[in-house]
């Protein structure tokens, strides 16, 4: 299985003037848990989506892990579903299916991983995901709800999610032409009309964004022993 890792961000929401994947956790970048866990998992071909300016620090952090794993660095675009559409490119020609998991979900287990690799062999598309706890309310931009969904339909999108690779590489390209800007790729396969499946993430798989995220990782992490 073949994974892409984006990882070209900038941490705003972090506050921080680099990118968020190399502050530590536990003693650990970021970027380093999540690829333990790939390295632990069936995954045999990692790409890691990234901005030049950070390869120095990824190759360090890559020769301390001594992956047994083939890796590459792929170039890094402005946006998420920009450094998306580039790491596809650079995908090798055999790859039919691949899982794009975010450099920022570091605490996700090599099993969850499996899990998705296991089953994009039987769909087309598919997401990690957990039900919503909180009541959800659509709000207007004057700040008034408009409407409050039914929570038994709504979930919480996570990564990994998994895709056929010339499927996906056809839902970017729509999606350029049509201007589309989405915050993860299940959302051009639905504007596609390509049925995306449900997998049972996990509530530890946290999208390490704020300082405060931070403080939960270390606890997560701490938590497991690690
Ligand atoms: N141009 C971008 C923007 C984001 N990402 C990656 O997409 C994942 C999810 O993005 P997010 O958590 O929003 O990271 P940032 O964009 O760095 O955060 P912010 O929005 O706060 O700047 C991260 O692993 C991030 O590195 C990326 O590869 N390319
Ligand atoms: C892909 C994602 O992690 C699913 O929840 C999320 O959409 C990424 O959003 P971000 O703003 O790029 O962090």
């Amino acid at each position: 299985m073949y994974l892409l890792i984006p990882a070209a961000g900038i941490g705003k929401r972090m506050g921080s003037n680099r990118n968020k994947l190399l502050l530590e956790v536990r003693s650990q970048p970021i970027i380093a848990w999540t690829l333990k866990a790939a390295a632990a998992s069936s995954i045999e071909w990692i790409g890691i989506i990234s901005q030049p300016t950070d390869w120095a620090d990824f190759k360090t952090i890559l020769a301390d892990l001594k992956l047994n794993k083939r890796v590459e660095l792929i170039v890094g675009g402005s946006t998420r579903q920009e450094s998306v559409y580039n790491g596809l490119q650079a995908l090798p020609a055999a790859a039919e299916q691949v899982l794009i998991h975010d450099g920022a979900r570091c605490l996700v287990t090599p099993d969850l991983l499996n899990s998705c690799a296991q089953a994009i062999r039987q769909c087309l598309g598919l997401i990690a995901a957990v039900p919503v706890k909180d009541t959800i309310k659509v709000v207007d931009e004057n700040g008034i709800i408009q409407s409050t969904p039914d929570r038994q339909r709504l979930w919480a999108a996570q990564t990994p999610q998994g895709f056929h690779v010339k499927l996906l590489k056809q839902c970017h390209a729509e999606g350029l032409r049509q201007g589309w800007e989405v915050t993860d790729d299940a959302a051009l396969f639905e504007r596609c009309g390509i049925e995306v499946r449900i997998i049972e993430g996990e509530e530890t798989n946290l999208k390490v964004t704020t300082p405060q995220d931070l403080a939960i990782a270390e606890f997560i992490l701490s938590s497991r022993g690690l």
